[in-house]
């Protein structure tokens, strides 16, 4: 029975040939608590905060933050700003997101012009009197009417507490052509991901997760990871990391011309074992080898921590573990750190005391969520990640994702969703809704099934609604 859980995680996140695996090599690890996906984790069913209250902590309420260089953490980068956060600044640090600095270089990335302009003619909730609150201001945006209603009077920022602790500008990591598409079972065209991903930048998305050079035998949707990067590397716009699980993939990203790339812990033993085929520590040993000849290139590494609420085999996965891997990664270089709900069994009452013991030992602006959405909580967890400081979000077009072998597991939070939702609330993204719908229904049509954007889906209807009236 315990066997089989892990061998059931295993072949979650990788290939269903893999299912009668060879590739384990390591003894699996004491299952204590078989999780059923039915009861949503609760508060009570997790391990109190002390274990890591004596853990100095970073302030995680919505005032400013010591500088990094206050408070002792090394060499983390310096946003050229007076304060860390972009939640409690002046207005005038709209300006800062301009650049972006890398730990180890201290050096500045030109955001390019196109970039620049998208944000500059960028609608800004906070700022408006208006009652309809809408995204970047695109022409198809305007011509499509996708706007985000809010209430009768408008978002007052100033004077709604609610939204107050809500940063003014949120960055969306795109991770659809990679999270979305690895589980798909029919292998989509090179052609098609490349594409994906054109539309993706274009519609203003920072960053795009493109693919993965993990091995082809665990994860053979994405076996022609160098020839999508052959056809996305001349973009212009976006940053475009690649998933690298060791020292191997990341010498193959590096020759396909990958500038940036993601490494991927797990907060739970079984899990790590079952994704890729190594403990914990075992892999923090590997992605320090990856980090240190990133930083011999000068390529900046995300970390992922997966599992950070529950694990399939495993069941509720402790705050205070969750931190520990975060802060190895981030003391090992990682510029951020995303902290995926992988089975998306999170709900604000579990995800809440994660990130309270994450904030304590690494500051809010390195953090991003990453949240499935398999029980609906997806948006409700990002609002009340972003009210408590975090401003980066990772989403899937189309809701992407999702796992054949969980029942009923579904994909990332669509990209649509969560900025309709940012829309709503007068956060900044510069993403054009319009094209991030539009890319959504290519992707999806071309898999054969419906949008599974929530607002990507009414926002269609309503534009042909509109049309029959003309
Ligand atoms: C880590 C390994 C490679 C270990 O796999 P392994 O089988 O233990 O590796 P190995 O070192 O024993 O080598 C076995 C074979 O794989 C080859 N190999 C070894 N490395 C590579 C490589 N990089 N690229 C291509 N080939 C590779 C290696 O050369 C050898 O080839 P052979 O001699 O048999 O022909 C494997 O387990 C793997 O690729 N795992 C990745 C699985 C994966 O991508 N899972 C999905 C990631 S999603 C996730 O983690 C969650 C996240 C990030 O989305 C956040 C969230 O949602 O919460």
């Amino acid at each position: 029975m315990q066997w089989n859980g892990v061998r059931r995680a295993h072949s979650l996140w990788c290939c269903k040939t893999l299912t009668n695996n060879t590739h384990l090599h390591h003894a699996y690890v004491p299952v204590t608590t078989m999780s059923s996906l039915e009861e949503p984790l609760a508060f009570d069913k997790l391990p109190r905060m002390n274990t890591i209250d004596r853990i100095q902590r970073f302030s995680s309420g919505g005032a400013c933050r010591p500088r990094d260089d206050d408070v002792g953490m090394g060499h983390r980068w310096i946003q050229g700003r007076d304060c860390t956060t972009s939640n409690c600044c002046n207005d005038d640090d709209d300006k800062s997101f301009g650049q972006e600095s890398f730990p180890w270089k201290r050096h500045t990335r030109k955001v390019s012009e196109g970039e620049i302009l998208l944000r500059s003619i960028s609608f800004s909730g906070r700022n408006s009197s208006s009652s309809t609150v809408s995204g970047t201001v695109s022409k198809s945006f305007q011509e499509h009417k996708f706007h985000t209603f809010s209430n009768d009077n408008g978002i007052s920022h100033s004077s709604n507490k609610l939204v107050r602790g809500v940063p003014k500008f949120v960055k969306v990591v795109e991770v659809g052509p990679r999270d979305g598409l690895q589980n798909e079972k029919i292998i989509v065209p090179t052609s098609v991901k490349v594409e994906l991903i054109q539309r993706l930048v274009s519609a203003g998305l920072p960053v795009v997760e493109a693919t993965s050079f993990v091995s082809p035998k665990w994860v053979p949707q994405l076996a022609d990871a160098k020839d999508v990067m052959d056809g996305v590397n001349a973009l212009d716009g976006a940053r475009l990391p690649v998933l690298t699980p060791n020292l191997k993939g990341f010498e193959a990203a590096v020759s396909a011309g990958a500038k940036e790339v993601a490494i991927f812990a797990s907060a739970s033993e079984s899990f790590s074992l079952s994704n890729i085929n190594c403990t914990i520590e075992e892999s923090l040993l590997r992605y320090r080898a990856v980090v240190t000849a990133a930083k011999e290139h000068s390529i900046p590494v995300r970390g992922y921590v997966s599992c950070v609420v529950g694990c399939p085999v495993e069941g509720a996965v402790p705050p205070s573990k969750v931190a520990h891997v975060v802060k190895e990664l981030y003391d090992m270089g990682c510029f951020e750190i995303s902290l995926g709900d992988t089975i998306g069994i999170g709900t604000p009452g579990t995800v809440v005391p994660m990130l309270e013991a994450v904030m304590a030992v690494v500051p809010a602006e390195k953090l991003a969520v990453h949240f499935h959405d398999t029980y609906g909580q997806a948006l409700a967890n990002i609002l009340v990640s972003l009210q408590m400081g975090i401003n980066i979000v990772d989403s899937s077009v189309a809701g992407l994702g999702g796992c054949p072998y969980a029942k009923g597991a579904s994909g990332n939070v669509a990209s649509e969703d969560v900025v309709y939702m940012l829309n709503g609330l007068g956060v900044q993204t510069n993403v054009d809704l319009g094209k991030l719908i539009a890319a959504g229904d290519f992707i999806s049509k071309h898999l054969g099934r419906p949008n599974g954007s929530k607002a990507a889906v009414a926002l269609n209807r309503r534009v042909t609604a509109d049309a029959s009236k003309i």
